[in-house]
């Protein structure tokens, strides 16, 4: 798992280190560690010169002593000083380090043009604008600079890509865009939440001795080698009831390839059994692609209500599966409620549950839950209380200026990571909000984050597929958050292989789920204790 902390905790956590170290030792570190992936990337890039740019804090600071030992190791090394107040406004220690091993300064201040020169001649760029002590968005002095980077440097952000926002919550277009990030002692938010992480490029942390893991981390990703330690494995004693037995109300008429995609993904995660309910196309379909699924409601741990359900259709087969679908939201079952479900979501359920919208359903859900009167829905039941009757109080993030108006798919867009936390504060569900980077998000639980997916995954059919793979595992016992970022890390890391860079069809990753389980779970089994 990789664990991000907040400002805030890192720097804690940095003044606990300090204490015990000689003065200027973590700077030191951190300033070691950047210079030596630079060099290996100047190799790599076969460049010779490299350009630092350094603003006021500490971050500068790291790029002055890292461009000093670059300079030492033979490279044509140069800094620009970008502050108005130029040499005396950055570290001081720092420049004359970097000037005594032969650095060339350039003072933006003093000859803009000079600065900028320098700047679109580098093979490789450290910017070390500003670091976490940074305000979003670059000043225009530090932005012309930027601008002047030539398109095939290799640009290294130190610790973070100036001008994003450290805690990741903000997005900013005007930010340096990283080929890589060199990041010290822990990552940050900002490295692995969707407002950041693009900018972020590859991503390197450099062990400087601060001591994190005790800290409670504020984003979290599920790597490959957790799915050995998460993934629900049978043992002897098991049977298919033990192992958790799954219902599925999803397809319709209308939308029949629904339900064969999340049944067949929840068969092929290992689900113990599969109970289907749906009308006759969509079981025709399912008895021929799932023969082990048996059809009809009965006894089961958790269901999936909602993909391809057609909350419209007015026959008696289908008003018999949504009478189903309701029974099962009202039940005190764990329950991933998915597209067509969504729509019939009330508010709080009792039990765990997990709701999978993209954009546009996040947007429709959050406008209809938070413009609902209070007391007309059944928000309060069994729930924890925290947003019992009154939409949009309780999250950290919503308040009562964002409740009753209109939230649009742009909007969630914008802030997803704001929007999934006021619909999980609104309904105590986890919120899995699905896109390029997929956020899963729980009160009272770090962020999870997964980026495990190929773009070609933007495919109809795709969010059927995660929906049968997060059903099984809350068949089998796991808890929302768990399940809702395990499958998302399967489904993603299913997708990538059978796209293998090409295109994709949601069929295939369902197809895909089984062997990429197999084989994470030989990995885990291999992997040293
Ligand atoms: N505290 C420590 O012991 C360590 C800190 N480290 C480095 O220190 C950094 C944090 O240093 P600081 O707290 O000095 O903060 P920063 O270096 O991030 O920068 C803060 C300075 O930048 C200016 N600034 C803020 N936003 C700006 C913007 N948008 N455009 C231009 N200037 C802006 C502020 O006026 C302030 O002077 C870390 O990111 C890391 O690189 C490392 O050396 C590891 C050890
Ligand atoms: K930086």
């Amino acid at each position: 798992m990789i664990r991000a902390h907040s400002v805030e905790s890192v720097r804690t956590a940095e003044a606990a280190a300090m204490a015990k170290l000689p003065e200027g030792e973590l700077m030191s570190r951190a300033a070691h560690g950047l210079a030596e992936v630079a060099a290996a990337r100047l190799t790599d890039v076969e460049g010779t010169t490299v350009v630092g740019l350094v603003g006021a804090g500490n971050n500068g600071g790291d790029t002055l002593y890292a461009i000093a030992q670059l300079a030492e190791s033979g490279f044509a090394s140069a800094v620009v000083l970008v502050p108005s107040a130029g040499r005396s406004g950055v570290h001081a220690a720092g420049l004359q380090a970097a000037e005594s091993a032969g650095a060339v300064v350039h003072v933006a201040a003093d000859d803009a043009q000079d600065a900028v020169e320098a700047t679109a001649e580098a093979d490789l760029v450290l910017d070390g604008i500003v670091g976490i002590g940074g305000q979003p968005g670059l000043r225009p002095e530090a932005a012309r600079l930027v601008d002047a980077i030539d398109d095939d440097a290799w640009v290294i952000a130190v610790d973070l890509a100036s001008g994003l926002d450290p805690a990741g919550e903000a997005g900013e277009d005007d930010a340096v865009w990283a080929d890589e990030t060199v990041t010290f002692g822990t990552p940050k938010p900002v490295h692995l939440l969707p407002a950041g992480e693009a900018a972020t490029g590859r991503l390197t942390v450099v062990d400087i001795g601060i001591e994190v893991d005790d800290v409670p981390a504020t984003v979290e990703r599920l790597t490959w080698d957790d799915v050995a330690r998460m993934w629900p494995v049978p043992d002897r004693g098991d049977d298919k009831y033990s192992r958790g037995v799954l219902g599925v109300v999803a397809g319709s008429e209308a939308y029949p390839g629904a339900a064969v995609l999340c049944s067949t993904a929840a068969a092929e995660a290992g689900v113990g059994m599969l109970r289907y309910v749906g009308t006759p196309t969509p079981v025709a379909l399912v008895h021929q692609a799932v023969p082990e699924a048996v059809v009809g409601q009965g006894r089961v741990q958790a269901w999936v209500v909602g993909p391809g359900l057609d909350t419209e259709a007015d026959t008696a087969e289908a008003r018999a599966q949504l009478a189903a679908a309701r029974e099962a939201l009202a039940s005190d079952l764990p329950a991933i409620v998915d597209a067509g479900g969504l729509a019939l979501v009330e508010g709080r359920r009792a039990a765990p549950t997990v709701l999978t919208p993209h954009a546009g359903e996040l947007a429709r859900l959050l406008t209809r839950l938070e413009s609902a009167p209070a007391g007309t829905d059944d928000r309060t039941q069994g729930g924890s209380g925290a947003a019992a009757g009154t939409p949009g109080a309780g999250g950290p993030l919503s308040g009562p200026a964002d409740a009753g108006t209109e939230v649009t798919a742009a909007d969630v867009k914008a802030d997803p990571l704001r929007h999934a936390r006021r619909l999980a504060a609104l309904t105590g569900a986890t919120v899995l909000l699905k896109g390029a980077t997929t956020l899963v998000v729980t009160e009272g639980e770090p962020v999870r984050s997964q980026a495990d997916a190929p773009p070609w995954l933007a495919t109809a059919g795709a969010g059927d597929v995660l929906s049968g793979v997060i059903g099984s595992l809350l068949a089998a016992g796991l808890s929302p958050h768990d399940a809702a970022s395990l499958g998302a890390l399967v489904h993603g890391v299913s997708a990538d292989r059978a796209s293998g860079g090409g295109p994709l069809r949601a069929l295939a990753v369902a197809h895909g789920i089984r062997p990429t389980v197999r084989d994470l779970l030989a990995r885990g089994r291999s992997a040293p204790a």
